[in-house]
């Protein structure tokens, strides 16, 4: 199949490279020159473990090109819409600018009987409006919601948990359906289901997705809340319900919370849209949800102004982990980074660090202090937080490290270190759920 992929970013890139991975002639657009001059000399834009080699192998072969130069969408069978859906400023609902812009600049070039596929995550209501304008040009829509994880990225998207298919309920949503069936017959021929279903249920399946797993870390959050009051331990009580397998233990580590650019602007989004279809009680929940996730880095701050001696002026803390999660560079909505511009608010010294994320942080928060590495972050430091549960953290050797700090105090901000053997060594531990 010819594919164009409209949008090259954390998802766009990573769906051009894995469809010509999968066989297909792909273009990858954006209207970002420096993005797509970096993907044309094969380099990731971004930290996507595997994606640089990905590129390296599909550009080779000649299958993957990227431009600024939405006329090379002309040839395509099939377009990939994968541009953002940010948070609108001030507000909760989700800014649908940039996916206007793009089918808007596509629609001159659509052949008759293409298919636009929508993968960028949109409220509800969002295909069918979009519809019209493609079906005026000739073309099908399809709404062709994206689950993929940073950091998995690539497996996501060769071989996701299922596909979900919105289609026009005339005829053409069976065309459209053999369209993707085809782009995506390898991972459909090891069985990976695929549920076909109308515009709007497509688009809920995307959010109701990411607003379960939001409420899943919320609630293991606000039981780390009840576990801080009582002295229980919060990750012995996940190991515990999640045994249960109506439960599941994954997405139940507590600690700072979600962050990124999903799964809080997505909740968020979803509330707004609900709102506008006068569903708005649906969804209050997703309010406290949300609130739960903030608290805890409030409560970080309180826990490093604790290990602190009460105060945090003046106080040198080193902060090791900026992105929002491990194996990503990705610092949008990060809570370690809102954490760290908290306490430097707060009158501390704080020196930051993190193996892939320091200059989108340095972008993003100007005014902190970055450095390369954990050695001069904690040096002389008077209090070390981990904040994003990198490998490298996670296997720290505090008998070495606390021959480099002021004072030997670490607040684990993800539950990621073994607090027996920190203590064992001397150090001081405190963590968001346990003792
Ligand atoms: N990042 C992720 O892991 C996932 C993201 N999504 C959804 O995918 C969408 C994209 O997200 P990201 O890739 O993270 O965002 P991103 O911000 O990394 O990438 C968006 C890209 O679209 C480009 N763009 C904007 N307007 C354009 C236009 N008119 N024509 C061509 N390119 C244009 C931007 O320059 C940027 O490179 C969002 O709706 C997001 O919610 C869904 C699943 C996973
Ligand atoms: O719509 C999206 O963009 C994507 O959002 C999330 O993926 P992602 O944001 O890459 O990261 P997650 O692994 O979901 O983690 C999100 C946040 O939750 C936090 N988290 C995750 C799991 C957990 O148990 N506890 C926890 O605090 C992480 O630290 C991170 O800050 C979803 O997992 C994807 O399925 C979805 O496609």
């Amino acid at each position: 199949m010819r594919i164009s992929v409209i949008g090259c970013g954390y998802l766009g890139a990573v769906h051009a490279a894995s469809m010509a991975e999968l066989g297909h002639e792909v273009v990858g657009i954006d209207v970002d020159e420096a993005k797509i001059a970096a993907l044309q000399a094969a380099q990731a834009p971004f930290f996507e473990p595997g994606l640089p080699e990905l590129l390296e192998r599909s550009m080779a072969s000649g299958r993957l090109q990227f431009t600024t130069d939405m006329s090379a969408a002309a040839e395509a069978d099939v377009h990939f819409i994968a541009v953002g859906t940010p948070q609108k400023k001030g507000e909760n609902a989700a800014d649908l600018r940039y996916v206007n812009a793009a089918v808007d600049g596509l629609l001159p070039y659509l052949k008759e009987g293409s298919l636009v596929a929508g993968k960028s995550t949109v409220p509800v209501g969002t295909a069918r409006a979009l519809a019209e304008k493609v079906e005026a040009s000739g073309a099908m829509l399809a709404w062709n919601p994206e689950f993929l994880r940073e950091g998995f990225a690539i497996e996501d998207t060769l071989t996701p948990d299922r596909f979900v298919y919105g289609l026009s309920k005339d005829a053409s949503g069976e065309t459209a359906r053999a369209m993707l069936d085809e782009i995506y017959g390898k991972a459909l021929a090891t069985g990976t289901p695929r549920i076909t279903t109308d515009y709007e249920t497509a688009e809920l399946v995307k959010v109701a997705a990411n607003a379960f797993l939001a409420t899943k870390i919320s609630f293991i959050n606000a039981m780390a809340e009840v576990c801080e009051v009582t002295g229980a331990d919060v990750t012995q009580l996940a190991d515990a319900i999640g045994h249960d397998a109506r439960i599941g233990r994954r997405f139940l580590n507590a600690g700072l919370g979600f962050g990124g650019g999903c799964l809080p602007k997505d909740i968020r989004a979803f509330m707004a849209r609900a709102g506008e279809l006068g569903a708005d009680q649906a969804l209050t929940f997703l309010r406290e949800v949300d609130s739960i996730n903030m608290r805890r880095r409030a409560r970080a701050v309180d826990l490093a102004r604790e290990v602190c001696g009460g105060s945090l002026l003046g106080k040198k803390i080193a902060v090791l982990g900026l992105a929002f999660k491990p194996d990503s560079d990705d610092v949008r909505d990060s809570p370690s980074l809102n954490v760290a511009a908290q306490l430097e608010l707060q009158g501390a010294s704080v020196l930051c660090t993190d193996p892939e994320a320091i200059p989108n942080a340095r972008r993003r928060f100007p005014e902190l202090t970055y450095v390369e590495t954990v050695e001069e972050a904690v040096s002389g430091a008077d209090a070390i937080m981990v904040l994003t549960e990198w490998k490298q953290y996670r296997q720290l050797d505090p008998s070495q490290l606390i021959t480099k700090v002021g004072t030997p105090a670490v607040v684990d901000g993800r539950n990621c270190l073994d607090p027996i053997e920190w203590r064992a060594a001397g150090w001081r531990y405190r963590a968001l759920g346990r003792p």
